[in-house]
């Protein structure tokens, strides 16, 4: 009988010692993603939302020049595994080219393993093409950092789907989901889920008309980003 309680208790400790080191890890896991959080969000961090072919590409293009910022784009970053030939990319590859969307663990470990990669020299982060849908913006602010501004390039379908069409006509190197079916798909895809998006993040979002003339636009997307990091460095002041 004694031997049963004193096993009985040896147990017990020995279960609870491993609970208090599960906690503990947990505990560190917490505060390291803290950390991660607090070293990135002193850095401007941008959302770039906008169907395919509402001319996202060129608008980043002449943010990085006027700004420097680091232009993080989740396609290419999957195209990038996807020409690394991995099991992974020929996975990634299936989906992509159906117009659906990847699971967002494989599109948040790309982006989130770019960030850290250039966060030591980066003046602020354009996220290209992400959050696709409300629970991407969800884990991405939990587990990178809060996004500063959003911007929205709306666009109608038809705009969307003539520019890439001829975008796709004119390229050397085609992409394998331009064509019409997967486009599409691609623009299916992006209606059901943007308004979700676009309601969960009112306050940081500027809706940007993006049928008008680049030079126009480029103009209203300044104004926004001008005023974004005025915010935020008088907000670092304060702090
Ligand atoms: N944030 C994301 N979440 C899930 N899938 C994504 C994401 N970003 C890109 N993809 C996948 O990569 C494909 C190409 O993305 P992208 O180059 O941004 O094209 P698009 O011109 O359609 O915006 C998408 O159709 C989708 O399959």
């Amino acid at each position: 009988m004694k031997v049963i309680k004193f096993e009985f208790f040896f147990c017990n400790l020995f279960m609870c010692h491993q609970m208090a080191m599960k906690k503990e890890a947990q505990e560190k896991q917490k505060a390291e993603q803290r950390r991660r959080a607090q070293a990135v969000s002193d850095i401007p961090i941008i959302w770039i939302l906008g169907g395919p072919g509402c001319g996202k590409g060129t608008q980043c293009a002449k943010i990085v020049e006027k700004y420097g910022f680091t232009h993080l784009s989740s396609g290419d970053l999957l195209r990038d595994e996807v020409a690394s030939g991995s099991e992974k990319g020929r996975e990634l590859q299936k989906i992509m080219t159906s117009g659906g969307l990847v699971p967002n663990a494989e599109v948040l470990g790309l982006l989130n393993a770019a960030v850290i990669r250039a966060k030591g020299t980066s003046k602020g982060f354009l996220i290209d093409g992400y959050p696709r849908e409300k629970s991407q913006g969800i884990a991405f602010e939990a587990q990178i950092a809060p996004a500063d501004l959003a911007l929205y390039f709306d666009c109608s379908e038809e705009t969307m789907l003539k520019r890439i069409l001829a975008r796709a006509a004119a390229a050397t190197v085609k992409r394998a989901d331009d064509n019409e079916a997967t486009i599409r798909s691609r623009l299916h895809t992006f209606k059901c889920n943007t308004s979700d998006i676009l309601e969960l993040y009112n306050e940081k979002t500027l809706t940007i008309n993006a049928e008008r003339d680049v030079e126009i636009i480029f103009m209203e997307v300044v104004e926004a980003i001008d005023c974004m990091l005025q915010k935020k460095e008088r907000a670092a002041k304060v702090c």
